[in-house]
């Protein structure tokens, strides 16, 4: 029946759609109109294609007798009392569905999990929420554990699912809380963190849908590679309208593609960054210590160092940034000249009009100019951080606060691609340089003239066809042609998402941020510049952090923008790794932090992980056999070998592909990601290679769902000792 109605509902707005695209011609209000119903109607019915699979996964029966099924949109009844015959499962009368328990059941007496593939129920689980029959037991606390524990043990694809059927109550809480302020969700890995952010997004644009369309939702997370992951979660729940990307896209248009050492990144990321790029700003505005020699016509005019660094001033205290202040430098400069000449020719014999003649010839003059653009040039944040890297003295100038070492580690010949790092300081660069948008402003002149000139005829038409009885109230008698410019303007139907990727000034009405930990200081800026409003979710595990810029503390990196106004919430359950795995990568994770309490797992596999030493030359080969023996096992389950960065080359790393059947990562890559096997390669290395070399491997361990194995030539690490020694019949 539910799917009967969906294909009526589909079948319906596939109607008023194609009604719609047909329509042409008409008024500039009824175009925008019909604009706006083209974007609601193919929203619709991408929402509809959306949640075919699954549609409904849950019913509550009631004390009552009555009951109610849930599911993934609300669909209603279309005659009598439009009751809903699908509860859309952000509602808050599906909550009990998550939350209700035999000891608090919410009027509720069974809950029961339908599960479905294509049109056909395939199973159903159900819970009697009776304290006498309640079992206590390990899970206890659980909801609908048969298809939790069938979820969380299914193979994967390579692709994040939704867990709308299995949200868990200490998630539901976290999906719910309110819009406001920050959020902070700590949790270590596989708690279901990333899935909680996103639900929560989805769930934030049902409950705040008007607040929220117009500024749209941001989700930033690590790499592509993780984003690619994720990508399906927020579709499969009807959701199509949020962006998902990078701190590096958050400046359009830039691919921060490059690499460099990790130290290099470390300073890159760290606050003091903001000053040396404002010092380097700065470092641009020249005064030259003898003065400057300007030709124009045929003699030499000469500023001397006070006029220019009056000049300087000047601009500087106009408050603007350097490229919206160069105006102000300019117009000072040409005024220093045209008095000078204007001394010469005997400014007694001079009126306004000849001064500004001079002004305008001034200004004319290609050499005068030059000399302006070498005392204050227009800058664009790629230039001024070329610059600065290419030269030791810019970096000595602007870098006063780094070290030696560090100004170093910054240097760099121009014409290198761009890294992550480095898309936070060209954010930065913008805000402090102003965008040079001259062009961009007279062309958005231009374009309002047209409009306002097409606007203006449209309604002398409608004037022309008064009948003239001043009792009926015509357009022009409500509109003018700057409003209706602006009517116009709102038609334009490209979702917040869509024009907020391509604006480097656009601010959310809510971020959120996955894998925060490993965010650098200069990240945070650029995150909080797009969110004034401080609405964010922020999700991670410090436990987790391998970026030597990311952090070990939440309270540092908020403390900025929110001193202490921040709420934290924390995930306790594993949902993927299983208690085998878990044991050993909880001697790694106390070897970080002895008081760390790791996340307990909620499932057993049977399988314990094991190690095998393998010798020093024949490390490829043991590897290739491994990847063998694992792929025979796994059925149509995914396999990762994860490797030292200084493997990566040696292995062939890359290739982010993550539904084909094995990959080859590094840790880094890995982050965030899961697979059914995972073989971790020369786990030493990857303890010795970074200062965070412990949270990395500790990383890498938690990413198998069931079967973990350790290849290594030298020592097994200490702290992997309760690995068991790899035997062909150990399973
Ligand atoms: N309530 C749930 N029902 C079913 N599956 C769940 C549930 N919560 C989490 N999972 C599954 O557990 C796995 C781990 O979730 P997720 O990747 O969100 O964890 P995480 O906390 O972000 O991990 P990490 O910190 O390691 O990146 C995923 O496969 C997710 O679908």
């Amino acid at each position: 029946m539910l799917y009967g109605r969906l294909d009526d509902l589909r079948e319906q707005t596939s109607r008023r759609l194609a009604r719609v695209l047909l329509e042409s011609g008409g008024t500039p209000q009824a175009r925008s109109e019909r604009d706006t119903a083209t974007a609601m109607h193919s929203s619709d019915l991408a929402q509809y294609s959306a949640v075919e699979n699954g549609l409904c996964f849950g019913r509550l029966d009631f004390e009552d007798g009555e009951h109610q099924h849930i599911g993934r949109i609300g669909i209603f009844r279309t005659e009598g009392d439009y009751e809903p015959l699908l509860m859309d499962w952000r509602a808050p009368a599906a909550r009990p569905f998550y939350l209700a328990t035999a000891a608090s059941p919410d009027g509720v007496t069974r809950r029961r999990h339908i599960r479905t593939r294509r049109r056909n129920v395939v199973g159903l689980d159900d819970e009697v929420l009776d304290l006498a029959q309640a079992v206590p037991g390990r899970n206890e606390g659980l909801v609908g554990e048969a298809t939790l524990l069938a979820a969380v043990g299914a193979s994967r694809t390579g692709r994040m699912s939704d867990i709308v059927a299995t949200i868990q109550a200490e998630q539901d809480k976290i999906i719910r809380s309110e819009l406001n302020g920050v959020l902070v969700v700590q949790g270590g890995p596989g708690t279901g963190k990333t899935a909680v952010a996103l639900h929560r997004a989805a769930y934030l644009l049902y409950t705040h849908r008007r607040q929220l369309e117009k500024r749209g939702v941001l989700v930033v997370g690590p790499n592509s590679t993780f984003l690619n992951y994720i990508s399906q979660v927020l579709p499969s729940l009807g959701e199509t309208g949020v962006l998902l990307n990078t701190v590096g896209e958050l400046y359009p248009g830039l691919k921060a593609v490059g690499g460099e050492p990790v130290e290099v990144g470390a300073v890159k990321g760290r606050l003091v960054m903001a000053d040396v790029l404002a010092a380097a700003v700065r470092d641009r505005q020249w005064v030259p210590r003898d003065g400057i020699e300007i030709p124009h016509e045929r003699e030499t005019l000469v500023l001397d160092r006070k006029t220019l660094a009056d000049a300087r001033g000047r601009a500087r205290r106009s408050r603007r940034p350097h490229n919206a202040a160069r105006p102000v430098f300019e117009r000072e400069i040409i005024g220093a000249l045209a008095r000078l000449i204007a001394h010469r020719l005997g400014a007694q014999f001079l009126d306004s009009d000849d001064v500004a003649d001079i002004r305008a010839e001034l200004r004319e003059d290609e050499r005068v100019m030059a000399a302006i653009d070498k005392l204050w040039p227009i800058l664009t944040p790629e230039q001024l951080l070329t610059d600065l890297y290419a030269s030791e003295k810019r970096l000595g100038a602007a870098g006063r606060a780094l070290s030696p070492r560090e100004r170093q580690l910054l240097r760099r010949d121009p014409g290198a691609e761009w890294t992550p790092a480095d898309a936070p300081l060209l954010d930065e660069a913008a805000e402090l340089l102003g965008e040079d948008d001259r062009a961009l402003k007279a062309a958005a002149a231009a374009k309002r003239r047209q409009d306002l000139a097409y606007a203006q005829g449209v309604l002398d038409i409608l004037d022309l066809q008064d009948e003239s009885d001043p009792d009926v109230l015509m357009a022009v008698d409500m509109l003018d042609a700057d409003a209706l410019v602006a009517r116009v303007a709102q038609g334009d139907y490209l979702t917040a998402a869509e024009r907020a990727a391509d604006d480097r000034t656009w601010t959310f009405g809510h971020v959120i941020v996955d894998e925060a930990q490993e965010l650098s200081e200069m990240a945070w800026r650029v995150l909080m510049r797009r969110c004034p409003s401080r609405s964010m979710t922020v999700v991670g595990d410090i436990a987790q952090t391998g970026d030597l810029a990311g952090t070990s503390s939440w309270g540092q990196v908020l403390s900025p923008y929110v001193a202490n106004r921040w709420r934290l919430a924390e995930l306790t359950v594993n949902y993927r790794t299983p208690a085998e795995i878990m044991a050993v990568a909880t001697d790694v994770l106390a070897s970080l932090d002895p008081d760390a309490v790791p996340p307990s797992s909620v499932r057993d596999s049977g399988l314990p992980p094991w190690h095998e030493k393998v010798a020093a030359d024949g490390l490829k080969d043991a590897v290739a056999v491994a990847v063998e023996r694992e792929v025979a096992r796994l059925e149509d389950g995914r396999l990762a070998v994860l490797v030292p960065r200084s493997l990566a080359g040696a292995f062939a790393v890359g290739g982010d592909d993550l539904e084909s059947p094995v990959v080859v990562l590094t840790v880094g890559q890995a982050k965030g990601l899961e697979f059914d096997s995972v073989l971790l390669v020369e786990p030493e290395s990857m303890l010795t290679e970074s200062p965070r070399g412990a949270n990395d491997l500790y990383v890498a361990m938690t990413r198998a769902t069931k079967r973990l194995g350790v290849l290594h030539t030298g020592e097994l690490p200490a702290i992997l000792s309760k690995l068991a020694s790899f035997s062909l019949d150990s399973e």
